[in-house]
């Protein structure tokens, strides 16, 4: 098994793999330049995203910056909006439906290192997938942690630190972000 093998399947891996590292700098190369584009190069943009994402479907529009991992692991639904400053670490599959927006300066992270600190040293990861449903609207600033799911039609409140699941129809605000109520109560 490959670093990249255990990587996406959540198993712990070796961060410095050399094959590991090639694949992150080709992505930055990548993201260097849909973030250099400007705001009318909209063609040129969709043909960088398309080559960037693993799977990207129509009407997605991205703020720059951008910052992403790696990309292919990244999954994009259509008739999407997502605000400046997207902080994606993708070392497990991203999934996003449709209909979705993000605010600005939201992070999602499937890394994880090892609680325990000599085995960080050795710089081991893991990862878990994360997965946003059908329109679905994240405020600003808002984390996502590892393994969540946000089931359809959620809104994330602003500043959110998104450490549990969600379930669908749900608003959930805060840090740790809790369900305060359904969306038509
Ligand atoms: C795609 C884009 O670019 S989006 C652009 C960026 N915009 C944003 O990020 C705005 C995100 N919107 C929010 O966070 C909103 O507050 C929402 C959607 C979560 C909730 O809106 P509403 O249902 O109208 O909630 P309302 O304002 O009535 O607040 C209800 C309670 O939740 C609290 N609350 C609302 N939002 C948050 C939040 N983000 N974090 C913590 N508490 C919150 C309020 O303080 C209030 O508590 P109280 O009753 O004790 O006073």
């Amino acid at each position: 098994m490959t670093a990249h093998d255990k990587m996406i399947a959540g198993e712990k891996y070796w961060i410095n793999d050399p094959d590991l590292v090639e694949m992150r700098y080709k992505t930055r190369d990548l993201v260097d330049k849909i973030n250099a584009l400007g705001p009318r190069e909209v063609k040129a943009r969709e043909e960088l995203l398309n080559e960037l994402f693993g799977q990207c479907g129509e009407d997605i529009h991205i703020e720059k910056p951008v910052r992403i991992d790696y990309g292919h692991n990244i999954h994009l639904g259509s008739h999407i909006f997502i605000n400046f400053n997207w902080t994606v670490l993708d070392c497990c599959k991203v999934t996003i439906g449709n209909n979705v927006f993000i605010g600005p300066n939201t992070s999602f992270y499937t890394a994880h290192h090892p609680i325990d600190p000599e085995q960080r040293a050795q710089h081991i990861g893991f990862a878990e997938p994360i997965t946003i449903g059908n329109d679905v609207w994240i405020g600003g600033d808002v984390t996502i942690l590892p393994g969540v799911v946000i089931g359809d039609r959620c809104v994330i409140g602003a500043g959110s630190v998104v450490t549990r699941s969600i379930e669908p129809d749900t608003v959930a605000v805060g840090n740790p972000c809790r369900p305060q109520r359904r969306i038509h109560d």
